[in-house]
């Protein structure tokens, strides 16, 4: 059961710029769902549209059976939004803000659910400390707080470890899963193709507006992957010699080593066929080393144009 339904949903801006375009997208409740594409393919006007920071041109969304237009204030409630950057309350202390940001949403004051999320994301210490005077990585995490205070249902991460260290990238991914083990569903838009794959459970990928491919993380591996074998040639090749015609074959490393590229999952891969026929023509090979397309390679290849 979707916890976000998206139909149709378009915008284009006053400069005539169509930021979106007829997107549809279903978010199943408790997934963690990235949102992946290049600077300028929508993502942020996605989820401004989805927060009601942004008005849609055409189609609509719901968040958890309420309509983001007519019934903005409780569909605002239940999503939890982390921004890149924290732009205010840079005078105010820890507590006083997170407890702000709860209110704002009507709900009542519960300082028991402050304590922990604040403890959850270590910040617990620093309650009483003005913002202004925490680290780079601490003030990234009351963002994560202050998006938490009113208990959302979803949360939505836009490029949550961009800039941080490996540490506290780590400890976010950690944050993101513990999150998601007690029922939030987590959406987050991310220019690294690695949190994706270490991440999502499903993979939306979104170029010049328009959504090219939504689907679970191992299955768009596994049907976009290919692999690559490498036989490193005993002698080099000056070409690929005719009687290997049919075969997806390139010469590489100046001529010492020709490259197949095949899909695994086919029953018949070519590989064993190829190498028997290297033995026919007496092209002898030193070595073999096979590796998997990367979600890198494969998001390379959708978006590229
Ligand atoms: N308020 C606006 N008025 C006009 N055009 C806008 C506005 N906001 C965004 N755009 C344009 O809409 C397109 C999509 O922008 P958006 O910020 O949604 O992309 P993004 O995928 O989040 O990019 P990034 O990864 O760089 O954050 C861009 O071409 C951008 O210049």
């Amino acid at each position: 059961m979707s916890i976000i339904s998206i139909q149709g949903l378009s915008k284009t801006y006053a400069s005539g710029l169509q930021a979106l375009k007829a997107v549809d997208l279903e978010i199943r409740r408790g997934e963690i769902f990235a949102l992946l594409g290049p600077n300028g393919a929508g993502k942020t006007t996605l989820i401004n549209i989805v927060c009601g920071i942004v008005t849609p041109s055409t189609g609509r969304a719901v968040v958890d059976g309420h309509d983001i237009v007519r019934d903005y204030r409780a569909s605002r409630a239940k999503i939890g939004l982390v921004p890149q950057e924290l732009h205010t309350d840079m005078f105010e202390t820890v507590w006083a803000t997170v407890s702000f940001s709860r209110g704002l949403f009507g709900k009542r004051p519960d300082a028991a659910h402050l304590e922990k999320v604040l403890r959850e994301l270590s910040l617990w210490e620093k309650r009483h400390d003005k913002i202004m005077t925490l680290s780079g990585g601490m003030k990234r995490r009351v963002l994560i707080a202050k998006a938490l205070a009113h208990e959302p249902q979803v949360l939505f991460l836009d490029e949550p470890t961009a800039g941080v260290d490996v540490e506290l990238r780590r400890e976010m991914w950690a944050l993101v899963r513990r999150l998601r083990e007690g029922g939030v569903t987590v959406i987050l838009t991310t220019h690294y193709i690695d949190e994706a794959e270490e991440m999502a459970d499903r993979i939306g990928v979104i170029d010049k507006g328009a959504l090219v491919v939504v689907d679970e993380k191992t299955a768009l591996m596994r049907k976009l992957g290919t692999k690559q074998l490498t036989v490193h040639l005993a002698r080099p090749l000056t070409e690929i010699p005719p009687g290997l015609d049919g075969w997806r074959l390139a010469l590489n490393g100046g001529g010492n080593e020709l490259e197949l590229t095949y899909d695994a999952h086919q029953d018949a891969t070519g590989v064993p066929t190829l190498l028997a026929r290297l033995g026919e023509l007496g092209i002898e090979y030193r070595d073999l080393h096979t590796r998997q397309t990367s979600l890198e390679e494969i998001f390379v290849g959708l978006v590229a144009k």
